[in-house]
């Protein structure tokens, strides 16, 4: 569409809200999302933790966040293009899936090494 006069900038953010907020709104997943995040940051705040894990955490949340956005954005543009079952739109739907997965599984992770010995410290320190 060259030629056209692009948007202003606070109109191209306030359709990226909205994408975000549809996207809450449709999407269990995001729901959870957004509830281990308030749960993280609950944690985070009670174990008071370093800047660095604050920094991991927080680029978690966006990596993770984000690829739910991209899921989303490829499920609506297959169904879009067919209704029909087809190994490509099967490809598309699941590769988009794993990538969220995949971040999931590794934020659980990293989020089991923040805040394992710190839940372990705290309980000695109730026992003991
Ligand atoms: N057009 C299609 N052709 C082939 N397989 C498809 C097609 N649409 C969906 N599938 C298969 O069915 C699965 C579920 O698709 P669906 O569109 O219901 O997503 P979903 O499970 O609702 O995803 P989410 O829970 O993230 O919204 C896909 O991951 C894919 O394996």
């Amino acid at each position: 569409m060259g030629g056209q006069k692009k948007p202003p900038l606070y109109r191209s953010f306030g359709y990226a809200f909205e994408g975000i907020f549809a996207v809450i709104k449709k999407e269990r997943n995001m729901k959870i999302h957004c509830c281990m995040m308030a749960l993280v940051i609950a944690a985070g705040l009670f174990f008071q933790i370093s800047a660095l894990e604050w920094c991991v955490c927080f680029v978690l949340f966006g990596l993770i966040m984000s690829l739910e956005l991209v899921n989303t954005a490829v499920e609506s543009v297959v169904d879009l293009v067919t209704e029909k079952r087809h190994p490509l739109a099967k490809l598309a739907k699941d590769a988009a899936a794993g990538a969220v997965l995949i971040a999931s599984i590794m934020a659980a992770a990293a989020g089991l090494i923040i805040f394992i010995p710190k839940g372990w410290q705290f309980l000695l320190g109730l026992l003991g």
